[in-house]
């Protein structure tokens, strides 16, 4: 028993963790449900179950049943209250072991791919063997809050003792109470919406419509190719009768997209409904596991998360976009890995806008704002387009903000485990002027 053993007993557990020392984090695989537009199949069903689904699927594809993991770590940009920690009780209903710690962590659209670092980065240090990473969003299920004052009267009432206390109470109760709270999509330092902010830094950038409009189209043609392929068929639990993400829209013309109206700078703009993801509900996860871990248990590596990198813009003084905060991470992330930013077989780099993409790519290949902004002495430069999102991305997808980060983990390590080796990178804008980028390998 290990209790009865002292500490020079025991065997360690992780030969592999030297102090200082650290581990390969292989990326077993992942597994979401089909993303699904806001108010439609996925509708009545909360975060939690949405997220449990993605767990189940994942559970049962590599015969997790019963096991205690190392740790699941999950989050939701937008919870109600009462989920306190829905991870832990997604987990409790997973299949897995109820002995699996779970917590909720939220890093706005980075969510995803930052629990699957944290993840990573315990096992690395040898401080767990395997675990889970994942994210989920409903925007049809947003939490309604209650004003201030109705609040006060609510809690009042809670706390009366006396039928004649509580009627003194609601004696202060107006009409004007009942305006809800209703979560927004939008920055709380500007009042700006994502997409607000995303039409500055495209007429900034001098981004073109058709530009923005060719991105969309052409993620919808390759996300519906990898379906027609079969590529998602060991990625994905179907749900509520969905067996693809609803957004799709393979028959979309480019003169159908070049006649929508803008949807955020309505005179001047660039951007509309579908060169911008649509509200989206979904969930996604990926296993993450040290090699000895995987030999044991029989499972194969599809690649390895070697480097990753977080950074913040400062959107409120310096005015800096937004969004833009992976054109700042992926140069630091390209250092520390030793790498150019052409050294890559497949980028995946978030479509929460069309123009956000095509700023970022125009950031990294223009010499004065690599110099002055990254303080490089050449710029970046330019990537191969065709090795960009090859199987759709978030504008076709669409955009369960918590979950982009599973579903791109997922997509990417599958793809060069297809390709029998490579290097991709991820790059994920966040609200806050954050942006998560991460390298897989194999
Ligand atoms: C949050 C983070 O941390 C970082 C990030 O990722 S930032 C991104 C976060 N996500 C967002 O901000 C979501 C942004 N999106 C939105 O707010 C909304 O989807 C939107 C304002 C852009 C559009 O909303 P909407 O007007 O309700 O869209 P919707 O009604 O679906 O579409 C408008 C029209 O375009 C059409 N359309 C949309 N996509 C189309 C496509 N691909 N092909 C053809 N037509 C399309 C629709 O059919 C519709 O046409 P009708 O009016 O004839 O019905």
């Amino acid at each position: 028993m290990a209790q009865t053993k002292t500490s020079t007993q025991r065997k360690r557990s992780n030969p592999g963790s030297q102090a200082g020392g650290v581990r390969r984090v292989a990326v077993i695989g992942g597994n979401r449900i089909p993303f699904a537009r806001s108010n439609t199949v996925y509708s009545k069903i909360s975060n939690q179950e949405l997220l449990t689904a993605a767990l189940r699927g994942l559970v049962d594809r590599f015969g997790l049943q019963g096991q205690r993991l190392g740790e699941v770590v999950a989050g939701a940009v937008i919870k109600h209250s009462r989920d306190f920690n829905l991870t832990r009780e997604a987990v409790l209903s997973s299949g897995l072991a109820p002995e699996t710690p779970a917590y909720d962590i939220q890093q706005a659209c980075g969510t995803g791919l930052e629990a699957a670092i944290l993840v990573a980065n315990k096992i690395a240090l040898g401080q767990i063997e395997c675990g889970i990473a994942g994210g989920t969003d409903t925007t049809s299920d947003a939490p309604i809050g209650v004003g201030e004052g109705l609040r006060e009267i609510l809690l009042d009432l809670n706390r009366a003792k006396t039928n004649a206390e509580r009627l003194k109470i609601l004696g202060r109760f107006r009409p004007s109470h009942l305006v809800p709270t209703i979560p927004e999509n939008g920055e709380p330092r500007t009042g700006m919406s994502m997409g607000d902010h995303c039409q500055v830094t495209a007429h900034e950038w001098a981004i073109p419509r058709d530009e923005q409009d060719q991105l969309a189209y052409e993620s919808h043609q390759k996300l519906a190719a990898a379906y027609g392929e079969g590529f998602f068929e060991d990625l994905m639990t179907p749900l509520a009768g969905q067996e693809v993400d609803n957004i799709l829209r393979p028959d979309t013309t480019l003169e159908k997209l070049a006649s929508l109206k803008p949807c955020f700078d309505r005179e001047n703009g660039t951007m509309t409904a579908a060169n911008s993801t649509a509200l989206t509900d979904g969930a996604s996860c990926v296993l993450l596991a040290s090699e000895e871990w995987a030999k044991k248990n029989g499972l194969e590596v599809q690649a390895y998360l070697s480097f990753s990198e977080v950074a913040a813009v400062d959107f409120v003084e310096k005015k800096e976009g937004l969004l833009m905060a992976p054109a700042y991470a992926v140069p630091r992330l390209l250092e520390r890995a030793g790498l150019t930013l052409q050294d890559f077989d497949f980028y995946e780099i978030h479509e929460a806008f069309a123009a956000q993409v095509l700023s970022t790519l125009k950031a990294w290949e223009d010499p004065a704002f690599c110099k002055e902004r990254l303080g490089l002495e050449a710029p970046l430069g330019s990537i191969d387009r065709s090795k960009m999102n090859v199987k759709g991305s978030s504008l076709a997808t669409g955009h369960p903000f918590a979950a982009t980060g599973g579903r791109i983990i997922a997509t990417l390590a599958k793809l060069l485990e297809q390709n029998g080796g490579g290097r991709g990178l991820i790059s994920i804008c966040a609200a806050g002027g954050q942006g998560v980028t991460a390298i897989l390998e194999r």
